[in-house]
């Protein structure tokens, strides 16, 4: 319930907000703190039906009191009983909203909305929109290193969790599950044996595009914290080299935990200054297949990443193809002649994919 309410405030803070700015009269915003409680009350009352509408009231008057804002009490408490009688009207404001002023409505950058609608036209960008702001499922691969997949079934009847089976072109079937946890997903027994490992199904096709295989050497440019790395390590069947590499000298710790607690040999930990300092020598060392999961915008996961909407600008997206287009160029002084790169992102921006490919195939077609 916690964190259903905070998520929801932050996925639909532009609603939230202008549902609050037309009741301001053109007076300044409110202070942070009532700002917030305002937020609370007005997802709860429009976006959960569990909290009968005067406990929500009652809740965000005293939250108003012990937070310091006990002068803004009574505007708390009028405020969200005019929304409360007003119900239904601003159910239909909301609906015209998501009709009309999509950015408002659905709670979105407005130039990302202008950029999705000349992309996808606007009832493609709608479905995407509402895609984004509904709750994302959790995953388990299982990790055929350790057991299969109905071994480990069995055991999770006797553990708090529920799941289904999911099925995926790219994946056998017995290998992923939606997964429903009563309790932290990392206090599991079969969690802690290294059993299986939260990742969502579209991670792994990039892996199944890249065909690792047992006895190959493959580079993982930007592996942290390790899932797509894990998972090239089960299909080369920990035989081989691995190399996970990551700027991040932090987030390398994490594939190591990771590919520990999965019982991975294969996998090796460098930094990415290793990496470089391995091709700058006389006879540097190649990869029969490399995959670049490059850092990106992250605007084909905002379901997943809540909070990436209100972080993301054109700008770091420019910068980001920058960074990318260095990532290819090193890839391909690393890959073995006739080998294979494999280039993904979360990213559903061109400046990110398409056009890093045309300018890097354009480069290599003048050399
Ligand atoms: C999309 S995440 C990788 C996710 C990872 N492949 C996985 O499946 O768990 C991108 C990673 O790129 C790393 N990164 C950013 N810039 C980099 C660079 N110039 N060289 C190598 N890694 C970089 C980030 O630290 C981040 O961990």
């Amino acid at each position: 319930m916690t964190s259903e309410l905070i998520y929801g405030c932050i996925r639909w803070k532009a609603l939230l907000d202008h549902l609050v700015a037309r009741r301001q009269d053109g007076k300044k915003r409110q202070k942070a703190a009532v700002q917030v409680i305002l937020r609370m009350g007005l997802y709860q009352l429009f976006f959960m039906d569990r909290v009968p509408s005067h406990a929500l009231v009652s809740e965000c008057v005293n939250l108003a009191k012990s937070r310091g804002a006990a002068g803004a009490a009574g505007f708390v408490n009028a405020f969200l009983r005019q929304y409360v009688r007003e119900q239904a009207e601003t159910q239909e404001l909301i609906a015209e909203l998501q009709e009309n002023k999509l950015h408002i409505g659905w709670s979105h950058p407005d130039w990302l909305v202008n950029e999705w609608v000349k992309r996808y036209g606007k009832e493609g960008a709608q479905r995407l929109l509402s895609w984004n702001n509904s709750p994302a499922p959790i995953f388990a691969r299982i990790n055929r290193l350790k057991s299969t997949g109905p071994t480990v079934r069995k055991l999770w009847e006797h553990e708090p969790i529920t799941f289904r089976d999911v099925q995926v072109d790219w994946c056998d079937s017995e290998d992923l599950a939606e997964i429903k946890v009563s309790a932290p997903v990392h206090s599991l027994d079969s969690f802690k044996r290294g059993l299986f490992y939260v990742q969502d199904p579209s991670t792994l096709l990039s892996v199944k595009v890249l065909d690792p295989q047992p006895g190959e050497s493959i580079l993982d440019l930007c592996s942290a914290p390790g899932g797509k790395s894990c998972y090239i390590a089960q299909r080369m069947e920990d035989k081989g080299k691995l190399i996970a590499s990551d700027i991040d000298e932090l987030r390398l710790n994490v594939v190591r935990e990771n590919s520990e607690r999965l019982g991975i040999t294969c996998l090796e930990t460098q930094p990415a200054s290793a990496i470089d300092h391995i091709l700058a020598g006389e006879q540097p060392m190649t990869f029969d297949r490399i995959l670049i999961d490059a850092p990106c915008s992250n605007s084909g996961v905002i379901r997943r990443r809540i909070d990436v909407r209100w972080r993301i600008s054109k700008a770091e997206i420019a910068q980001l193809h920058e960074t990318q287009f260095g990532l290819l160029m090193k890839a391909a002084k690393a890959v073995k002649k006739g080998g294979i790169i494999v280039y993904s992102t979360c990213s559903l921006e061109p400046e990110e994919n398409e056009h890093v490919i045309r300018r890097f195939l354009k480069r290599s077609e003048t050399r």
